[in-house]
């Protein structure tokens, strides 16, 4: 898991979607969420799963406040990943609810998930290409500090925000 431990990805799903994780620590990630059904939302302090499946394969499984569950193998090394998202009803009817700075909406989050429909549940699983790859160090609350914005992506992969 070493290697993984403070890694800086952006990357972009075959369905155009463009997300960011930091791994903090062996039980943390914080991540942004660039363009996509849910664009602008962003999210520090999640608790995942992390193993390691073999030489370069590693899997991180977690549950969110909303009630989304998703499971991420990623590929470093192939620049690779393969994200399954399993959206309630309610996110894919009200995603805009979702869309914020979740640590200071986690009530929300909560009543929503018990307010709305469950079931049947959204699947979203594809291929991403990793476009952007360093390490911060683990538990660099810098990386994931503020929100997203448009030319973001651009910005980082240029080295015009430094952690
Ligand atoms: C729903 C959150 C979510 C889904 C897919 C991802 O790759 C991700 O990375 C941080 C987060």
């Amino acid at each position: 898991m070493k290697d993984l431990l403070g890694a800086h990805f952006i990357y972009e799903y075959e369905n155009s979607w463009k997300y960011e994780l930091y791994i903090k620590n062996e039980e943390t990630i914080d991540y942004r969420i660039h363009t996509g059904m849910v664009a602008g939302r962003w999210v520090r302090d999640q608790k995942v799963d992390m193993v390691k499946l073999t030489k370069g394969v590693y899997k991180l499984s977690w549950t969110e406040p909303t009630g989304t569950d998703v499971v991420v193998e990623l590929m470093p090394e192939e620049k690779r990943l393969h994200g399954m998202i399993f959206f309630p009803k309610w996110v894919e009817e009200h995603p805009e609810i979702t869309v914020c700075y979740q640590n200071d909406f986690i009530s929300l989050m909560h009543e929503s998930r018990e307010k709305f429909e469950t079931y049947p549940k959204h699947l979203v699983g594809e291929f991403a290409t990793i476009i952007f790859a360093e390490n911060c160090g683990i538990n660099n609350e810098k990386v994931i500090s503020c929100a997203p914005y448009d030319g973001m992506i651009a910005d980082i992969i240029a080295g015009k925000i430094v952690n």
